[in-house]
């Protein structure tokens, strides 16, 4: 046994979240998954739920559903979420993609009064590719200019570039909670104020932090927010997204795509739109309710372990995993390309080599399934309830494995 396989068995039998572990479906083919952050593990129990729903909520109910609580779905559930996030209830709902509620909140935010004298929105380079594809095309449609921050793809968006990006032409900063790449853990407070200060807006995506890692939107002044669910909130395979908008701005501002459900009486069948006056008005269309059947379950169990008991068990992971690469995999050439321990990283790492494409495919070979990412880094993500530190060796053993066999040729 080595030092690390030794310390991993440590730590899962110290581990106080050990035992739910096993509630979500572990196939025995996979011997390692490290893709919580990109799809997180169902839920075992989500079979029993699907054919209850399906035989009763679905079946037996009928449209009397949509009276029953469908309808109020989006809002419930949002603020369940919003919970988790730091949000007070009425600010937070579920609906649409993370795509679409960035376009509703991005165009929203640049067309409101209060930006009506401001031209750029600044963004990140190295952030999502739907973020930065969408404020390209917010601006386009706007006639506004991007302001781009150049950040080190090992890091991110730091508080001093952001307060030299911002200004009185600021109307809008886009970034990212944690960073799809490298795992960067944005400093919210400090940037939400440098923002504030120069008069602009903030949105924050929560896709790599949303279940994973507290944050305390309201306290922190956020004015908007959007993020996934099927990452570390295990709602399956394009489950809807959420999006929080501060009560106080809930009136003033006005997203483009006007549904029926965003209306001020949706069964009015009004002859024009008129906005709900509330967060309603971001909805759209009909609430996705059979897509957060899955959602809706690991929601009841993040609440019931508690935000801050996951991300201790993230930090326990991520730190256990780092261990594990420098024993196994940086020996052979690979680089860690995150931030280092401590406030500053979210809840994976990526470490990269020029061979990892070719890598990562033996790998998922093995069952052993971390991601890629062009264009040489692997992530390694650690999603706290669904992974033990046993799997976090075995997969990282099987890296440090493959890449010495494609390094010596
Ligand atoms: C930071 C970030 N934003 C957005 C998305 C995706 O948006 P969508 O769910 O609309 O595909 C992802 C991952 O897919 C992401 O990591
Ligand atoms: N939604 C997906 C659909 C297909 C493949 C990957 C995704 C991801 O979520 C990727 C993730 N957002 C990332 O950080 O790369």
């Amino acid at each position: 046994m080595t030092d690390t396989a030794r310390l991993a068995a440590e730590l899962d039998a110290a581990d106080p979240l050990a035992a739910h572990t096993g509630a979500f479906v572990r196939d025995p083919g996979v011997v390692s998954y490290l893709d919580g952050n990109s799809l997180g593990r169902p839920l075992a129990s989500l079979e029993e739920r699907f054919a209850r729903f399906v035989g009763h909520d679905w079946g037996s109910r009928l449209i009397r559903g949509w009276d029953e609580g469908w309808m109020r779905l989006p809002y419930e559930l949002g603020d369940r979420i919003g919970a988790l996030v730091g949000a007070a209830p009425g600010q937070t709902v579920v609906g649409d993609s993370t795509t679409v509620l960035l376009y509703k909140l991005i165009r929203a935010a640049v067309d409101a009064p209060r930006s009506a004298a401001r031209t750029e929105i600044v963004i990140d380079d190295d952030n999502f590719p739907t973020d930065r594809f969408i404020v390209e095309g917010v601006a386009a449609e706007r006639g506004l200019t991007i302001r781009w921050i150049e950040v080190d793809r090992t890091a991110g968006a730091t508080l001093e570039q952001v307060e030299a990006a911002v200004g009185e032409r600021t109307a809008l900063v886009v970034l990212s909670h944690v960073a799809y790449r490298s795992g960067f853990l944005a400093d919210v407070a400090g940037v939400t104020r440098a923002v504030h200060d120069a008069g602009a807006l903030v949105l924050w995506d929560l896709c790599h932090s949303a279940g994973v890692i507290p944050t305390e939107l309201d306290a922190h002044g956020v004015d908007l927010a959007v993020g996934c669910t099927y990452k570390y909130l295990n709602g399956g395979p394009g489950s809807p997204a959420f999006a929080y908008v501060r009560r106080e701005l809930q009136g003033q501002l006005q997203q483009p795509i006007q549904g029926w459900m965003g209306a001020a009486d949706v069964f009015a069948m009004a002859p024009r739109y008129r906005p709900a006056p509330d967060l309603a008005r971001f909805l759209s269309g009909t609430p996705p309710v059979l897509a957060t059947v899955a959602l809706e379950a690991m929601v009841e169990l993040v609440e019931q372990v508690g935000v801050a008991a996951v991300r201790e068990k993230s930090i326990a992971l991520t730190g256990f995993a780092e261990q594990a690469l420098a024993a196994h995999v940086l020996p052979h050439g690979a680089v860690l390309a995150s931030p280092p321990a401590g406030p500053r990283r979210g809840s994976h790492l990526t470490v990269a080599h020029p061979s990892f494409r070719e890598v990562n495919a033996r790998l998922w070979e093995r069952g052993v399934i971390p991601d890629f990412r062009a264009p040489d880094g692997i992530r390694i993500g650690l999603s706290p309830l669904s992974t033990t530190f046993a799997e976090v060796e075995l997969g990282v053993a099987a890296l440090g494995e493959e890449l010495a066999r494609a390094t010596r040729g």
